[in-house]
């Protein structure tokens, strides 16, 4: 079967697929590609019929060879699947195409998906994030500034009520939103229903001291009928917010989540992502994923911090921000392969979280700007004073930034930002 159309004109109702391959024959390979990926396999089959084939082929309409690794060639290509491929409002099941066994073929020396163009239709039928960035900055009631969260640290091994006192240390010191890290669920030493109820409770008693609102962001990551039944705890908690696994709870599990309505800010982790986005031979981009995080409706996604611990250089990290925050996004042919409309579908808060530490802020802020969730877990439990301290530190960091002073400057007001500066040099 023949996919191959160079002189195809994508239409504004096509799907498209932008990818990085590898292999001996490049013209070949994007057709076994474009086959595998929608209606064709290794051979002829007798029971393809034409108006099959016409209605539903691909159409490989760019392949550009850009290099080779001395062994294989490198190219570009782009494909456009017809909607009618597509059970729309699927997606587990239209990834299981566009981004299914095609990783496995032999053929195939090297495959990444670098970007897919979503189109209107296709937008239309998601959801989409119920909050964003206006949502959650109107729930929070900050109106400008970077939102300052927590991890509670240690990952795992404090007990619930050890838990609840220091996400209450966090909040008094000046954090907006306490997370649970990606590996607490619901251990012995720490049970989730008793920890959302007690940790809630200190969220209460932090607002009433602070004046200021505060979050909890529970991990209800299980299987899905578990991760429902902790839903439900955290709504009857009160809780604005949960914090769900979404790399390793499935594309299915976050799109039913969030077709339940339950009305919670959700938080993506993306713990697991690097296993496909790190490779740059074989997997998908965090660009990628976080456009399909964003039709699947998570308001918050961790998205890099550059200046952290964890891989992801600056380009990148800025795309994946553009993705995730604008309505209209230009290609750039580096990190953005196509120009995608969202049409009106609500953004996604950014959220820069991984070895970050008060000297670090003003570096983020200047990369992703003050629409930024700023999420700091050893960087406010590792202060030397520890948490409420710590705290105090970021949260004078970014005021430091928000009234256009050095750090320096503003460390001779708060003796806590002082002493972070000088242990994280
Ligand atoms: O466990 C951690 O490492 C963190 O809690 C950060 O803690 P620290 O502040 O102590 O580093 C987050 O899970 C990472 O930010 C995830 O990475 P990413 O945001 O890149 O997905
Ligand atoms: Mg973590």
């Amino acid at each position: 079967m023949d996919y191959i159309n160079l002189n195809y004109t994508p239409k504004e109702s096509d799907l498209l697929s932008c990818m990085i391959i590898k292999g001996d024959d490049l013209k070949k390979l994007a057709n076994e590609i474009a086959g595998e990926s929608s209606i064709g396999t290794w051979t002829k089959v007798q029971t393809m019929k034409s108006d099959i084939y016409e209605k539903l082929k691909p159409n490989v309409y760019e392949i550009k060879e850009i290099g080779n690794d001395g062994k294989y060639k490198i190219g570009l290509i782009k494909i456009a699947y017809p909607l009618y491929d597509f059970e729309i409002n699927n997606m587990p099941g239209v990834l299981a195409g566009i981004a299914g066994n095609i990783f496995g073929m032999k053929i195939a020396k090297g495959l990444r998906i670098l970007d897919f163009r979503f189109p209107k239709e296709f937008i239309d039928e998601y959801e989409g994030p119920e909050y964003g960035i206006e949502g959650v900055r109107n729930t929070l009631k900050i109106k400008e500034r970077p939102l300052l969260g927590t991890i509670v640290k240690p990952k795992v091994g404090l007990k619930t009520e050890e838990h609840a006192k220091v996400a209450y240390e966090a909040w008094v010191g000046g954090v907006d939103l306490v997370k649970d890290d990606e590996n607490l669920t619901s251990q012995d030493f720490n049970k989730f229903e008793d920890r959302v109820y007690k940790t809630l409770e200190m969220r209460d008693k932090a607002e009433e001291e602070t004046g200021e609102r505060k979050a909890y962001m529970p991990n209800i990551t299980a299987p899905y009928n578990e991760m429902i039944r902790r839903a439900e705890i955290a709504e009857d908690a009160e809780s604005e917010y949960v914090m769900i696994d979404v790399v390793v709870s499935g594309f299915s599990a976050v799109q039913s989540f969030r077709e339940e309505n339950f009305g919670f800010i959700i938080h993506a982790h993306r713990a697991m992502h690097a296993a496909m986005t790190r490779s740059k031979d074989f997997g998908i981009t965090m660009l990628t994923l976080a456009k399909i995080y964003r039709l699947l409706g998570v308001d918050q996604l961790h998205i890099g911090t550059v200046v952290g611990k964890m891989e992801g250089e600056e380009r990148e990290v800025k795309a994946i921000r553009d993705e995730i925050v604008y309505d209209k996004v230009e290609a750039d042919n580096e990190h953005k392969f196509f120009e995608q409309e969202w049409f009106g579908l609500n953004s996604v808060f950014p959220v820069s979280s991984g070895g970050v530490h008060p000297r670090l802020v003003p570096k983020i802020v200047e990369i992703l700007g003050r629409d930024v969730i700023i999420q700091a877990g050893g960087g406010i439990h590792g202060h030397p004073d520890g948490t409420r301290a710590g705290a105090k530190a970021m949260r004078a960091a970014i005021e430091a930034v928000m009234e256009g002073k050095p750090l320096e400057e503003k460390a001779e007001e708060v003796i806590e930002l002082k002493k972070a500066l000088e242990y994280w040099k």
